[in-house]
């Protein structure tokens, strides 16, 4: 079997990124709008800070406004409540995304639940949720957005009667991508820790999305030759190389043996480079298309 062909996050998320500046442009010259996107980090995980700085840099770069709050991570409850609802007050705020998880102590459903729906750029409140489950306008997780895209730059419009196999069932990840699969008429099926014979469930897919957060777990003969397999994992693991891992350096794995599956799968997203990309690509976009509901102009 010849090699997967590798999706490119890089090439897809340049793209969304060009779009969505040109649309910035366009909302300043002619509607006097600046699309603004708060991010709330809370604590000092090192992994987060990089995703944070590149949501910030990357925003920036379009032509939007961008803050970026930190917390401790002991603040209390009704602190981080607080510059929620001051955030949800902010006219120059379109986007609100408080990034998970939260330091222990503090309660994440109450925290999202508190976000303006119509600012919930991560699309996690129940409104949002409902809203996609049941096919209306919303604004829908950014992975789960980015997913879809590299998958239709591999599959194009023919995804109906796909088998799809999500592996994960996360409100931010693994439930909104199944969602999306099923609205382009694929066949779902959302497997997880509880699932028997997982190896056995991910062969039926055509489409394999893995959302496990455990690093390279989906083995290449887990995966149907020639399938799409999307890896949503971002996992941060030491070095092969003794030498290097003796110095405490670590790199970005997913959640797909990628190398064995390369043999495997006709495409495959890698890890760095594929979805994270994409990710934070749909963040701009979201926050682009929060603002403009928000001025009433969609
Ligand atoms: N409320 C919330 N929403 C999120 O969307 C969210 C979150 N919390 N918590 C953490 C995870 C993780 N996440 C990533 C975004 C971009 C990259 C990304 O850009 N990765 C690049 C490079 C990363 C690097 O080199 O360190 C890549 O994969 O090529 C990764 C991970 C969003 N998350």
């Amino acid at each position: 079997m010849s090699q997967a062909r590798i999706i490119d996050g890089k090439a897809l998320s340049d793209r969304i990124q060009d779009e969505v500046t040109a649309e910035v442009a366009k909302l300043k010259a002619e509607h006097g709008l600046t699309p603004g996107l708060a991010v709330v980090l809370v604590g000092e995980d090192p992994a987060s800070q990089v995703y944070v700085r590149s949501k910030g840099e990357r925003s920036k770069a379009a032509g939007m406004h961008s803050v970026t709050h930190r917390l401790p991570a002991d603040v209390a409850q009704a602190e981080l409540i607080a510059l929620v609802e001051k955030l949800n007050a902010d006219p120059a705020i379109h986007g609100i995304l408080v990034q998970l998880p939260l330091p222990k102590g503090l309660d994440e459903k109450a925290v999202i639940t508190t976000i303006s729906p119509d600012k919930d750029v991560d699309g996690l409140h129940v409104v949002n949720a409902g809203r996609l489950s049941q096919g209306l306008p919303a604004l829908v997780p950014c992975t789960p957005v980015g997913s879809m895209v590299m998958l239709r730059d591999v599959l194009g419009d023919n995804l109906a009667g796909k088998r799809a196999v999500v592996v994960g069932r996360s409100i931010l990840v693994g439930r909104p991508i199944a969602q999306l699969l099923l609205q382009a008429d694929c066949t779902v099926t959302i497997a997880h820790s509880r699932t028997v014979d997982l190896p056995a469930v991910c062969r039926e897919a055509d489409i394999l999305v893995a959302a496990v957060g455990r690093p390279r777990m989906i083995q290449a003969d887990w995966i149907k030759p020639g399938a799409t397999v999307i890896d949503v994992g971002i996992n941060r693991v030491p070095f092969d190389d003794p030498i290097k891992a003796a110095e405490g350096k670590t790199k970005l794995v997913g959640d797909v043996a990628y190398k064995p599956a390369l043999q495997v799968a006709g495409a495959i997203t890698p890890v760095p480079g594929g979805v994270g990309l994409m990710t934070v690509a749909c963040l701009l976009q979201n926050t682009v298309t929060a603002a403009k509901r928000i001025a009433g102009l969609e």
